[in-house]
């Protein structure tokens, strides 16, 4: 790719007839975006002859103010889609011999579930879709598997700590939510990660619920959005009669609470077609994803109605599900910083936590994260959308492929498995 460039006297007159901050403008308007041109300028500067022609032309984009861990993100990204369309505009002929220089990743083959709904799309290349703005949408939050290498470097001699959400994350969004179950890969990758480092599942389910999706004993489970926390033995907090022996439950008073508002909602969206409740024991689930779009509106109103008339409730909106929560002040962040406590790791520096999440609630664990300015927050999404994640993973295939890797990276690094 690069000899295209090399010694093309067309390419390096187009440079110096253009001046400063103008030649960035000539490439926006060929359709490069800030990331793919800052790409090119890091492939071109490896070439002797052009690298002054570049220092002098795009300085503003060195690579130095760019955080390396997104660079293989900017290499792949201009690889992908604009270096054909900067070579056909600026007449360079591409010769068949040039090849990528970074490898295309492949998604996983996975029998059960791929991450789609209804399971439509199995093991194929993991090429982006054509989604508007994704790939200046992954500028900002590189991919965590391009950018693994630079993840790992941060982590090396560091205790990382691995936090997973559920749906969405480790099971792909299915019309009902009975039928979102995880993949045996996924069970065997989180089965293989929980070996190596600490790992729970914060979930909106019921504790109960995802344990049964899960299947697995080596992880801490926290349900209902983290306000049902089975931590580990030393963080026996509070017991019950009923089994929840050493369960963290701050809203265990709203019990009596939530049980009445569940049957009230069972009776108010009586009669919405698709409409159905999903009872997570601290909190309940309105979903509308089987409801006829011209209803959805219908259906919120109904719900937030209900709501505002109790303060001890309050809603907050998933993927196409409304959720009635206690007016606790107690989120997925909280259920994070608990169980770093319970593990033993509220004061130690050298803590990396990993959270892996799709949805809304999540952000408050990212936030979390965020504000100890160490960590890995990364946010499961196909199309843009807004989050304060740091990395991103495209659906649950890449789930997988990052959490096998992650497994593989830590047996590598004790010296019996070398
Ligand atoms: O925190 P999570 O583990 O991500 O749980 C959040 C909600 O997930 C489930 O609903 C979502 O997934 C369903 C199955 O794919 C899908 O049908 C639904 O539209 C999604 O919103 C779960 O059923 C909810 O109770 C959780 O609150």
């Amino acid at each position: 790719m690069l000899g295209s460039f090399m010694g093309n006297s067309h390419f390096e007159d187009k440079f110096k007839e253009l001046p400063g901050s103008k030649s960035t403008k000539t490439f926006f308007s060929l359709g490069f975006d800030a990331a793919s041109l800052h790409a090119l300028v890091v492939e071109v500067c490896a070439a002797p002859q052009l690298r002054e022609v570049f220092n002098r032309t795009v300085t503003f984009l060195k690579p130095s103010i760019l955080e390396k861990a997104r660079y293989h993100a900017f290499v792949t990204l201009m690889i992908k889609r604009n270096l054909a369309k900067f070579n056909e505009t600026m007449g360079f002929q591409i010769s068949h011999s040039n090849k990528q220089k970074v490898k295309p990743f492949f998604r996983p083959k996975n029998d059960d579930n791929d991450g789609t709904i209804n399971g439509s799309v199995k093991g194929i290349e993991l090429s982006p879709p054509d989604v508007a703005g994704y790939d200046s949408w992954l500028v900002k939050h590189p991919s965590a598997l391009n950018s693994f290498d630079s993840i790992m470097k941060e982590a090396k001699g560091k205790k990382v700590v691995v936090f997973l959400d559920y749906d969405g994350t480790l099971s792909p969004i299915v019309e009902d939510p009975n039928k979102a179950f995880m993949s045996a890969e996924m069970r065997a990758a989180v089965r293989e990660v929980a070996k190596y480092f600490p790992t729970s599942i914060i979930s909106g389910r019921s504790r109960d619920k995802v344990k049964q999706f899960v299947q697995l004993s080596n992880v801490y489970y926290a349900g209902s959005h983290g306000m049902d926390i089975m931590a580990p033995p030393r963080a026996v907090t509070s017991c019950d009669k009923k089994g929840n022996e050493g369960a963290f439950q701050p809203a265990k008073l709203f019990l009596p609470a939530i049980q009445e508002i569940s049957v009230v909602l069972v009776d108010k969206i009586r009669g919405i077609q698709g409409a159905r409740i999903e009872d997570n024991r601290f909190c309940i689930s309105v979903h509308y994803r089987q409801v006829p779009p011209e209803d959805h509106e219908i259906l919120k109103e109904k719900v937030k109605s209900l709501v505002e008339n109790r303060p001890e409730f309050r809603l907050t909106e998933g993927k196409m599900v409304l959720e009635v929560r206690p007016s606790i002040d107690w989120n997925k962040g909280d259920a994070l910083n608990y169980l770093l406590d319970t593990l033993g790791f509220s004061n130690a520096k050298d803590v990396l936590p990993l959270y892996i999440g799709d949805d809304r609630t999540d952000e408050d664990a990212f936030k979390v994260i965020a504000a100890r300015r160490e960590g890995f927050p990364i946010i499961v999404s196909s199309t843009p959308k807004d989050t304060i994640a740091w990395y991103s993973l495209r659906d649950p295939p890449e789930v997988l492929a990052f959490l096998l890797r992650l497994a593989k990276w830590r047996k590598s690094e004790i010296p019996f498995f070398k």
